[in-house]
């Protein structure tokens, strides 16, 4: 079911064209990531989705109908790249002062075990490491209960343990609450367990589709076999199966092989012959 779409979206800076009629469709429970090296156009996508921004051209439609943000946003929780909580206040004077702001709230005490929360409640928020913080900013963005979350860049300057660490929380809550992401990465592994990924580049969405069709569309899975006679081959497949029966096939020929499936890294490189960073 659509959630969230929205149809030939443009943003115009007075020297900028950044967003240059893009349509997004999020359908609900999704993980969706808009993948784009910097400057590409993701923040300020994200900023018209939240309102945070004016589209200067192009629509948006929450449910089944067209939408301004006051429409939908007690239906969102957004994380932004920089943070928005208070330095100077405790984890829970933050929490607690954003609780109150709604009538509707999630269990906090379920939040605050999710995010382990527990042994830095008391600390001022600019005492935390970047990974705590990061835990604190997405609890506080899921306060309201919403449908859907917004992460801008979630895991950017984080640690790789981290960055996994609030992906299984993320995903936890996912399955638990049929919660619908929405993030924009510039790590390619991160795009890698989206349901749905965008490829942003100057302003435009170059590519769309399941990271399985972007995979069968624009790379080439490769096998090399290393056969007992010193000659060596190479052939392109379309999935891992078709090597499985190569291997077997040719098993008592062979001293070695090597199977290397599409990545994104191939797929970002094929669409504009530029690595991401
Ligand atoms: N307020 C603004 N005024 C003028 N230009 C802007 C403004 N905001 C963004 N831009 C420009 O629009 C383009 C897209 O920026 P945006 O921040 O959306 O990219 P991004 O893909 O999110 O990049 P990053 O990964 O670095 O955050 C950039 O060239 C940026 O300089």
């Amino acid at each position: 079911m659509k959630l969230l779409q929205a149809i030939n979206l443009t943003k115009k800076f007075p020297n900028k064209l950044a967003v240059n009629n893009i349509s997004l469709t999020i359908n609900q429970g999704d993980l969706v990531a808009l993948l784009g090296p910097n400057g590409a156009g993701k923040s300020t996508t994200l900023n018209m989705l939240i309102g945070v921004s004016q589209p200067t051209s192009g629509k948006i439609i929450f449910g089944d109908k067209s939408a301004s943000i006051k429409d939908y946003k007690n239906e969102i929780g957004v994380v932004f790249q920089g943070s928005v909580l208070d330095a100077n206040l405790t984890v829970k004077d933050n929490i607690m002062t954003r609780a109150h702001m709604y009538t509707r709230t999630v269990q906090l005490n379920s939040l605050i075990k999710k995010f382990e929360l527990e042994s830095i409640w008391k600390q001022p928020y600019c005492s935390l490491s970047g990974g705590q913080k990061r835990r604190v900013d997405i609890a506080r963005a899921l306060i309201s209960s919403p449908k859907l979350l917004f992460l801008d860049e979630p895991s950017t300057g984080l640690d790789i343990q981290t960055r996994t660490k609030i992906w299984e929380v993320l995903n936890q809550l996912r399955e638990d609450t049929g919660l619908t992401i929405v993030f924009t990465t510039h790590y390619l592994e991160e795009s890698e367990n989206a349901d749905y990924v965008y490829i942003m580049d100057q302003g435009k969405v170059i590519a769309e589709d399941t990271v399985a069709g972007l995979q069968q569309k624009y790379t080439q899975n490769v096998l090399q076999l290393d056969y007992l006679t010193g000659e060596t081959t190479t052939t392109t497949l379309d999935n891992k199966d078709e090597a499985i029966k190569i291997l077997v096939k040719n098993a008592k020929l062979l001293t070695n092989f090597e199977y290397r499936p599409g990545t994104m890294d191939d797929v970002f490189m094929n669409l504009t012959g530029k690595e991401i960073r």
